[in-house]
């Protein structure tokens, strides 16, 4: 496979050194938008539906198809409640598609610790991202939790999606804490939260191995609006910039 992770084999970092742009998208022709200013990592998420919003299984093997092993794919199972079956199916019927990586949100404490067991039990026949937010005051403690669950990776994202972005919630110095505690558990490590364009260069000096965007990619930083071209080569450019 082209780019990254084969399908079906993606494990922790096993993505390589280089920090890539993680673009979410809505459907085939923004996943074609995307690969096309370079994208490293194809997200398929519905923005409208808040911040890790689900799209339909279908449209997911349409945009699979589309994409077609160029790219890897990942995909959310929505901002779901702290129920631990329900967790646990949107989590199987998504990897059922075929996608590289199940992202799931644990948008609270107590969500960690009721759900995360059924994703212990998931984690062994998919590739899981955990997502945990800035904004709900998450707690570093738990990454040797989600390493040891099976998690190939974790994120950092904002659940609002207001305006204020992953670096109002956190300084550099408890980012870099976050990457290198994460790495050192092999996990792979992502940054989001309505990151913008002038944020880039502080965030490379951390070495994710990706950093994620919708809002900026987008016409006038909405992220429900439409993929723009000029702004994804933008921020493709500065994610890369004197990557070798
Ligand atoms: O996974 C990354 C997110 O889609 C980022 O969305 P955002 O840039 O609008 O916060």
């Amino acid at each position: 496979m082209a780019d990254g992770a084969g399908r079906g084999t993606p494990r922790g970092r096993e993505l390589g050194a280089m920090i890539r742009m993680l673009a979410s998208v809505t459907d085939s022709a923004e996943a074609e938008m995307a690969i096309g200013a370079g994208a490293g990592i194809i997200d398929l998420k519905n923005p409208a539906l808040g911040a890790l919003g689900a799209l339909p299984l279908e449209r997911i093997r349409d945009i699979l198809a589309q994409v077609a092993g160029r790219r890897p794919v990942s995909a959310t199972i929505g901002d779901l409640p702290p129920d631990a079956r329900l967790t646990d199916r949107a989590i199987r019927a998504t990897a059922a598609t075929g996608v590289d990586y199940v992202k799931v949100g644990f948008f609270t404490d107590a969500h960690v610790r009721d759900c995360l067991p059924s994703i212990a039990a998931a984690a062994s026949s998919c590739s899981i991202v955990a997502v945990m937010f800035a904004d709900r005051g998450p707690d570093p403690t738990r990454l040797a939790d989600f390493a040891a669950a099976g998690c190939v990776g974790i994120m950092l994202d904002t659940a609002e999606k207001s305006g204020k972005g992953l670096l109002h919630h956190m300084t550099i110095a408890v980012l870099q804490d976050f990457v290198s505690g994460a790495r050192d558990l092999g996990l792979l490590t992502g940054l989001a939260g309505s990151l913008r364009l002038e944020d880039i260069p502080q965030l490379r000096t951390l070495r994710p191995d990706y950093l994620g965007f919708r809002g900026a990619l987008c016409q006038a930083d909405r992220r429900v609006a439409g993929l723009d071209t000029e702004r994804l080569r933008a921020v493709h450019a500065a994610v890369q910039a004197n990557e070798a």
